[in-house]
Parts: structure tokens; C-alpha cells; sequence
């Protein structure tokens, strides 16, 4: 496999229609899930010359965590759907590129096999783990100390799903469940059961907050996209913002996580890392996203599609693939390092050459 795209092909090829159209869809007329990778192909990078090293650093520091890569995986539901090895696979995978996993809290296989499989091929491998918060406080601290239990670093919060998106391919297939012997499986033995996560909009920053003094891991906010609220996370104690449309399935009508990230990054002023997903299929994209003031990117449908194509190897050929094309990508800017990329070097395509 030349690029992520093939993997794509091959994914769509052996899934069927409807679990393919559950991990490809996006919410509404999908106008968010397009414009999120059409808005990294509106975006130029105006390389720089003659970096006088043979080699490069792309090792980045993150909360909890050490990265091989500015590239993480971001939290996807229900990978068995894509691979009978699911979460197992994909935990290995990603252990064995030295990058982190932001494990779903809807994921098919528990936690804390996730993080043993992590761990046969890296001691010392990173999970953070995603967090929809429940309404029901017992349930969310059941699942903070399973999380910590397994030895994640961090808890991602996901913040954009008051409700649940409309996604209209899962309505057209009746997709509504799990198959048979699938399962939430963190969600097992708590109240409500395996099948039964909750969104709620009667969650609120004091929820957060009651969250942030009961755990001591760092906490990450996903799904900000006003430059507001990064700044109200930052204020409650956030050690980093996630700047996600959720892949373009929640609000059709939000932005492209890339063009409102450099006024979040802006109103964050270094405080805590910005963070960012949403359409990166290629190391340009990581290379524009950290131009922009990004600290790393996340990706999400690629690995399901990786995993869907090959299992474990798929998964790591998506992130082999992203680090030798972010690398060529940096050495093509005249960087040597990820601080090379500076914002000077995005510009809008066009002839006028618009910086940002
Ligand atoms: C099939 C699927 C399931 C997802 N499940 C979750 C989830 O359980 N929790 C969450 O916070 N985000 C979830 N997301 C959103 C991703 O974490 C991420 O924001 C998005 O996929 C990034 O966009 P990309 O797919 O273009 O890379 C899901 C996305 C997809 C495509
Ligand atoms: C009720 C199950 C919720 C699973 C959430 C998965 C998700 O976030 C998605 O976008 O799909």
C-alpha cells in the first residue's frame, strides 16, 4: 500500500455496506465530514531551504505521555465491527509505532486488554483513555478507575455529544445495535449494562469540574471548537483541548477543525497543548496542523480502515505510512524539527498566496 487512500479501498471493499457506511458516515448532508479534509487541501506550505541536517526529530511530549510521532489515534467506536482482533489489534499496532491510543469508551473489547496487549509488545505503551461523562456520577468514577486501573495517563473527555448525531446511512441501513456477542465491553457489569451509553445536555462544566478533583491524571477536553470554550477549559484545569468536529458526525454544521484551530491556539497562548482531528490523510496535513500551533493530530476513520484491510499489520502500515510522509514533509519545509514549523509557512492556495 502506497497511501492511506488504498487502504480506504480496500476497507470498503471487505466490510459490509452497513458497517462500512457506520465508520465512513458523517451526520446530516455530511457537509462537516467533507470539509474536513477539503480544508487542508485549501492550505499551502511555503517550504524553507537549506536546513543543514541529514536527519530529523519528530518526537513530541504530550500529557502523560512520550510520542514517536506528532500523530495519535483518536477514540473509535466498535472495532471488532472492522476486524475480529478489534481493539486488541489496534492496541498493538499502536504501541508497536510508539505513539499513543486514545481508547474509546465504547470500545468492543475491555480497557484493560486493551492495555495488556499494549503492553506484550511495549511495556511501556500509552492509553489514555475517552470519557463520555455519565449522568449517573458512579458510573463515570467506575470507569476513571478502570481506566486508571489499566494504566492510562489521561482521560479524554468528549464534549460535543449532548445528543447523538444524525447520522442518516445508519438510519437507511436500520443499523441501531451491536451484532450478537458484541458489546461495550467497558460498559460490562456497570448500571445500565453493556449496551447503554449515555449522552446527556444536562452535563455541565461543574460536572467537569467534580471530575478534576476526583482524578489525579491529566484531563484533555475533545470536541472544543470555540475559541471560548478552549479558553473556559483552560480556566477549569484542562491539561489539554482537542480541537474536534468528531469527524464531521455530530453538528453538520460546524467547522473544519483546521480552520478554527490558529484562533484556539491564539486565545490558548501555550498554557496546555492544542491538540487537533479531523480529515489528516496525509503528512502534509500533520505538517499544516503543526504550522498552525498544533502540538500533534489525531486520526480516526484511517485506522479503522487499516484494520478492516489487514488487522494489526493494516493499522501499522496506516502509521508507518503518516510518519515517513510527515518526515519527508518536514524535510521538504527545511525543518529538522517539529518547532521548524512555523506559521509563516501555511498560506492559502491561490495566487495571491494569502497567509494566515
Ligand atoms: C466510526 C467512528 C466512531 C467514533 N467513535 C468515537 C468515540 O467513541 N468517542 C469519541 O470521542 N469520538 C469518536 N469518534 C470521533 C473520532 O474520535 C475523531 O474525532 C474523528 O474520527 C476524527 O476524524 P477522522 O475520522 O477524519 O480522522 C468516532 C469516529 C468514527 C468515524
Ligand atoms: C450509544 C453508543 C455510543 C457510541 C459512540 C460512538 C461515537 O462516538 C460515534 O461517533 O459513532
Amino acid at each position: 500500500m502506497t497511501s492511506l487512500a488504498e487502504l480506504h479501498d480496500v476497507a470498503r471493499q471487505r466490510l459490509a455496506p452497513e458497517h462500512y457506511d457506520y465508520f465512513a458516515g458523517g451526520a446530516g448532508d455530511e457537509v462537516a465530514l467533507a470539509d474536513n479534509e477539503r480544508s487542508f487541501r485549501r492550505l499551502a506550505l511555503l517550504p524553507r531551504i537549506l536546513p543543514g541536517s541529514a536527519t530529523r526529530d519528530l518526537a513530541v511530549r504530550l500529557p502523560g505521555a512520550e510520542a514517536s510521532m506528532p500523530v495519535f489515534v483518536s477514540p473509535t467506536a466498535f472495532h471488532r465491527l472492522a476486524h475480529p482482533d478489534g481493539e486488541l489489534a489496534t492496541a498493538r499496532a499502536v504501541a508497536a509505532a510508539g505513539t499513543v491510543l486514545i481508547a474509546s469508551m465504547a470500545a468492543t473489547v475491555a480497557i484493560g486488554d486493551m492495555a495488556a496487549a499494549a503492553r506484550e509488545v511495549d511495556p511501556g505503551a500509552t492509553l489514555w483513555f475517552q470519557l463520555y461523562l455519565q449522568t449517573d456520577r458512579e458510573v463515570t468514577d467506575l470507569l476513571v478507575r478502570r481506566a486508571a486501573d489499566a494504566g492510562c495517563s489521561a482521560l479524554v473527555v468528549t464534549v460535543d455529544s449532548p445528543v447523538f448525531g444524525r447520522h442518516e446511512r445508519d438510519r437507511r441501513h436500520g443499523f441501531t445495535d451491536l451484532p450478537d456477542g458484541l458489546f461495550a465491553e467497558n460498559m460490562r457489569d456497570l448500571p445500565g449494562g453493556p449496551r447503554n451509553i449515555e449522552m446527556s445536555p444536562a452535563l455541565s462544566w461543574a460536572d467537569l469540574d467534580r471530575l478534576r478533583e476526583s482524578t489525579s491524571l491529566p484531563v484533555l477536553l475533545k470536541g472544543v471548537l470555540h475559541p471560548e470554550d478552549a479558553h473556559l477549559a483552560v480556566e477549569h484545569g484542562m491539561d489539554g483541548i482537542l480541537v474536534s468536529n468528531h469527524g464531521g458526525r455530530q453538528l453538520d454544521a460546524a467547522p473544519a477543525p483546521v480552520d478554527v484551530l490558529p484562533r484556539i491556539v491564539e486565545v490558548v497562548g501555550g498554557r496546555v497543548p492544542v491538540l487537533l482531528d479531523g480529515g489528516v490523510r496525509r503528512g502534509t496535513d500533520v505538517a499544516i496542523a503543526l504550522a498552525l500551533g498544533a502540538t500533534a493530530v489525531g486520526i480516526g476513520r484511517p485506522v479503522l480502515w487499516g484494520l478492516a484491510a489487514a488487522g494489526e499489520s493494516g493499522v501499522r502500515q496506516v502509521l508507518e505510512l503518516l510518519r515517513e510522509e510527515f518526515d519527508d514533509a518536514l524535510a521538504l519545509c527545511g525543518g529538522r524539527r517539529l518547532a521548524d514549523l512555523t506559521r509563516d509557512l501555511v498560506t492559502v492556495r491561490g495566487p495571491e498566496g494569502g497567509k494566515w
